[in-house]
Formats: C-alpha cells, sequence, structure tokens
C-alpha cells in the first residue's frame, strides 16, 4: 500500500464532542513525521484512532492495520503490575505468536537483544516498577523493537526522559525510518521538530498545516493553532450531530 494510513474528513468524538474534526490527509509509506499542537488538540486520540482503539464516527480513515504499533503516552501507562522487563518486551511478540502459545528460542533472543539494543543488557529479570522514567521507556522502545511493525505511532516519547536517553530512543527512531518504516510521533519540542522530522502535521482539532516542515512549521501556523484552540468552545458538538 503506497500509503499506510489514509484519513478522508475524519472525525473522532468523546462523546458528543469532536477531539479531531475534518481531518484529511496521508501517511505516506516511509514518511517520518511529526504531529503538533496545544494541549487537548486531538493528538493522543487521532494516533488511538490510527491503532485501532478509537472509532472514527465520521469519514474514513483507512490503515494498514494488522501490523501497527503504538507507544501510548507515559502517563498513560500502568506499571505497578509484577512483571519484569524482559516479559514487558516478549509482549511485542503478541501480535504475531498470540498470547498463549509459549514463546520459541528465537522468540526469547529477540527479547534479549532488544534489551541490550536499548541500552539495558542484564535488566532482564528487574521489575518494571522498580525502573526510573528514562529506562522504562527504554523498556517499552525494546517492545517496539520486537513487534517489528511497519507503522510505529509514538505519543510523546522523550518526555520527562534526559538528554542522554532521548538521542538514544531518537536513534532508533532515525534507523526505523532509515529502514523503511512510517513514523508518527506527537511532540511538543519544535527543536527537535525542525532538526529532525521532515514531516509535521499540526492540529488543532481542526487541522492547522500538514506537510514538509520548513513550510508547515511557520509561526503563523503556530500562532493559527493557539488562537484555534484558545477559541474552541469546549462544549461544542460535532457540526454534523443533530440538536
Ligand atoms: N477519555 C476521554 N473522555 C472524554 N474526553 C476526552 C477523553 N480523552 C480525551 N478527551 C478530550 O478530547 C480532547 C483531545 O484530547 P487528546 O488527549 O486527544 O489531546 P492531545 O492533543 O493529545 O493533548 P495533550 O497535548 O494535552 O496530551 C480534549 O478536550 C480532552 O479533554
Amino acid at each position: 500500500m503506497s500509503a499506510p494510513v489514509i484519513l478522508r474528513d475524519v472525525t473522532l468524538l468523546h462523546g458528543r464532542r469532536p477531539a479531531v474534526h475534518h481531518l484529511s490527509g496521508d501517511f505516506a509509506a516511509g514518511s517520518l513525521t511529526a504531529v503538533i499542537g496545544p494541549n487537548g488538540a486531538g493528538k493522543s486520540t487521532l494516533l488511538r484512532a490510527i491503532a485501532g482503539l478509537h472509532p472514527a464516527q465520521e469519514g474514513r480513515l483507512s490503515v494498514a492495520r494488522e501490523r501497527i504499533a503504538l507507544l501510548p503516552q507515559a502517563a498513560a501507562t500502568d506499571r505497578q503490575f509484577p512483571i519484569s522487563c524482559l516479559e514487558v518486551v516478549q509482549l511485542g511478540h503478541w501480535g504475531r505468536a498470540g498470547a498463549f502459545r509459549a514463546l520459541g528460542p528465537a522468540e526469547r533472543r529477540a527479547a534479549h537483544d532488544a534489551l541490550a539494543a536499548v541500552g539495558l543488557e542484564g535488566f532482564e529479570r528487574r521489575p518494571v516498577g522498580s525502573l526510573s522514567v528514562g529506562q522504562f521507556q527504554r523498556v517499552l522502545f525494546a517492545r517496539l523493537l520486537v513487534q517489528d511493525a511497519p507503522v510505529i505511532l509514538l505519543d510523546e516519547p522523550f518526555n520527562a526522559v534526559d538528554a542522554r536517553t532521548a538521542a538514544d530512543l531518537l536513534a532508533l527512531v532515525r534507523r526505523w525510518h532509515g529502514e523503511g518504516r512510517t513514523v508518527i510521533a506527537v511532540l511538543h519540542d519544535l527543536d527537535l521538530v525542525r532538526a529532525q522530522f521532515p514531516r509535521t502535521l499540526i492540529l488543532a482539532r481542526e487541522p492547522i498545516a500538514w506537510g514538509p516542515t520548513a513550510e508547515v512549521l511557520t509561526a503563523e501556523n503556530r500562532l493559527k493553532a493557539r488562537m484555534m484552540s484558545e477559541a474552541w468552545d469546549a462544549d461544542a458538538e460535532a457540526c454534523g450531530l443533530a440538536a
């Protein structure tokens, strides 16, 4: 498929209120796109919809969904569960292996290798509840490595991690891009977006601009996003809904 994610006039609701309103565009195969916008702009809801975790109430959202990996926002991840780093990484095999089949030696090896690739060799048996925020984010990136998905969705992947961890994780993002995977990342650091992400979508519930980062990330578009967000009536319902 030339574009693994295609949106045509998509509206996503929470209850009757739109989180994303009339969004159209394609995430082309192999593209590396930053999704930016103010708080509450619908960015997480969009990623969840692409991952198949939120329905599109209006419009058409086509996704090659059989192999898609989502890194949720850290705040949305419960890690009080008594589970080791290796077990979390091995969960990445579920999509292909199924939940109830024992993993083979190659799959177990892949999970060990992924932990080593994110700098956590020796952490296999550590409970995830004992990790720092940055170490846990590395574990989740190791799980993404094991998932080996052609489409990877990252929700604020570098939030609350130190510069060294962010640089290491960004190197993995660049590697995935080099391998031809489609990567979509919600980000707030505009310098990072400018330097590392060739394409940008600015969202303020409605799309403000989508295209090459140098063309999209203008002061005018950012101001437009802020004004749109501030002017948005939090109680407004989607325009297609009957009163
Ligand atoms: N589970 C939910 N139930 C009701 N409303 C929700 C829910 N999740 C999100 N919303 C609302 O939908 C809108 C978009 O939220 P979303 O989390 O997608 O925005 P965001 O751009 O990711 O924000 P942030 O940058 O703060 O993470 C917000 O007004 C939010 O309050």
